[in-house]
């Protein structure tokens, strides 16, 4: 059945809205849809430039209002979803739900939206009437996205990832919070950093009086100085010594791959470390596999290049990789780099792999983008 082109968008302004609006918008979505616009914090005001007969913004939280909607896109957040999400469908709504929150995706009536990776999921979901869509965590769906080709031919046995997660996955309070330490540190040793003759163990010793002493709320986010640091941790403790981004590896992977549990097939083991880093909006991550079988370099390099037409191949080479394997020659693009790949010492089918993409990106706004037009297209 055609799906209707009234669209709510909730989350709108937030970080991951304003990306997604923008990709909206160079996209010609608008074009496609009557967009309605709802607010949490400011119903009544003046809707976006993108706004088209509906310019006031409505009550996000109103669930007749969102009852109009063909669609309902939300990056609004959990919080938000787990209010309103089931009052709206108590009520009888059956329009599609299109969320960025983790909230929903574990439940089976959900999709994780991925769809260079998963198009058949999605759609045989869609044939049968599904009608929750929900973006996958950002370190999942930026990895499947460069190296999704080894898991559709059926080629790994496991896999571990060491991540290096962007700030700005906590929020753009983190990001804030992370630049502020920088400035902070820097401010500490600059009249030692002007002289060109100072000690470098002396403003070694300062930074690190400095970091120790930063105020609370210098540190409010993260809890703990990220700036010249890292966090070996990030989301809750599940209490088993993983932390829920870990676990999330291995749950979303497969339930996005449309294996493992509730599938009828094992699932593949995905298992490492998350880090926090302080990098600004791009996640990195380390991948080590274990093939079912020994493959070729170049053919694994060649798999991965025709996958998908963002995942991009960087020849295993020093100038290669600092020029194009970065958080900074990443962000903002859509771009998915796969480097450093080769065979690992362990033996012929162990191979390592490096990956990054703009968790902003394809890590969030990106999917949902792509989902709604799956649905105005259907
Ligand atoms: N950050 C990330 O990396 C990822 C986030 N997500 C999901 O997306 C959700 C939203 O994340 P994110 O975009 O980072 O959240 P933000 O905090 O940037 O925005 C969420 C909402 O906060 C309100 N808000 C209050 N003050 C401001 C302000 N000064 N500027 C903009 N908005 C403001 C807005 O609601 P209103 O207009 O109604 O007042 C906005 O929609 C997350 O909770 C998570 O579920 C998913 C993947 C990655
Ligand atoms: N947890 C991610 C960001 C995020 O929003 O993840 P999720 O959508 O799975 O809650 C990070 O901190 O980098």
């Amino acid at each position: 059945m055609k799906v209707g082109n009234l669209v709510g968008l909730v989350g709108w302004r937030g970080m991951v809205g304003s990306v997604l609006i923008d990709r909206m918008t160079a996209e010609g979505d608008f074009g496609l849809i009557e967009p309605v616009f709802f607010s949490t914090s400011n119903a009544g005001g003046q809707a976006p430039a993108q706004a088209k007969n509906e310019t006031v913004l409505q009550d996000a939280y109103n669930i007749d209002a969102l009852k109009r909607c063909d669609i309902i896109l939300t990056a609004q957040g959990g919080d938000y979803t787990t209010e309103v999400f089931p009052k709206l469908r108590a009520a009888g709504w059956n329009g599609h739900w299109i969320d960025a929150a983790s909230t929903l995706r574990m439940k089976d009536d959900a999709v994780i939206i991925l769809d260079p990776v998963n198009l058949p999921v999605i759609k045989d979901a869609l044939a049968k009437g599904g009608n929750n869509w929900v973006g996958g965590n950002c370190t999942v769906s930026c990895m499947l996205m460069g190296v999704g080709a080894l898991y559709k031919a059926g080629l790994v046995e496991w896999m571990s990832t060491q991540t290096y997660q962007a700030a700005s996955g906590g929020g753009a309070q983190h990001m804030r919070e992370l630049l502020t330490q920088f400035g902070t540190l820097n401010a500490e040793v600059k009249h030692l950093l002007d002289d060109p003759k100072s000690a470098i163990l002396e403003i070694d010793r300062q930074i690190i009086a400095k970091q120790r002493s930063l105020s609370g709320a210098e540190t409010a986010n993260f809890g703990v100085p990220l700036g010249g640091s890292l966090i070996p941790w990030i989301d809750k403790d599940l209490g088993n010594g993983v932390s829920r981004e870990e676990w999330k590896g291995m749950a979303e992977t497969n339930k996005i791959l449309g294996i493992g549990e509730g599938f009828n097939s094992p699932a593949i083991p995905v298992d490492g470390f998350c880090v926090r880093i302080g990098a600004m909006r791009c996640h990195s991550q380390a991948l080590t596999f274990k093939l079912k079988k020994d493959v070729p370099v170049a053919d694994i390099e060649a798999m991965i290049a025709a996958d998908n037409p963002w995942a991009k191949v960087v020849p295993n080479t020093r100038e290669a990789t600092i020029q194009d394997l970065t958080p900074v020659a990443v962000t903002g693009t859509l771009t998915i780099p796969v480097g450093r790949v080769r065979k690992l010492a362990m033996g012929p089918e162990y191979v390592g792999a490096f990956t990054i993409g703009d968790q902003l990106l394809w890590g969030a706004a990106e999917p949902l983008r792509r989902m709604l037009r799956i649905l105005l297209d259907a």
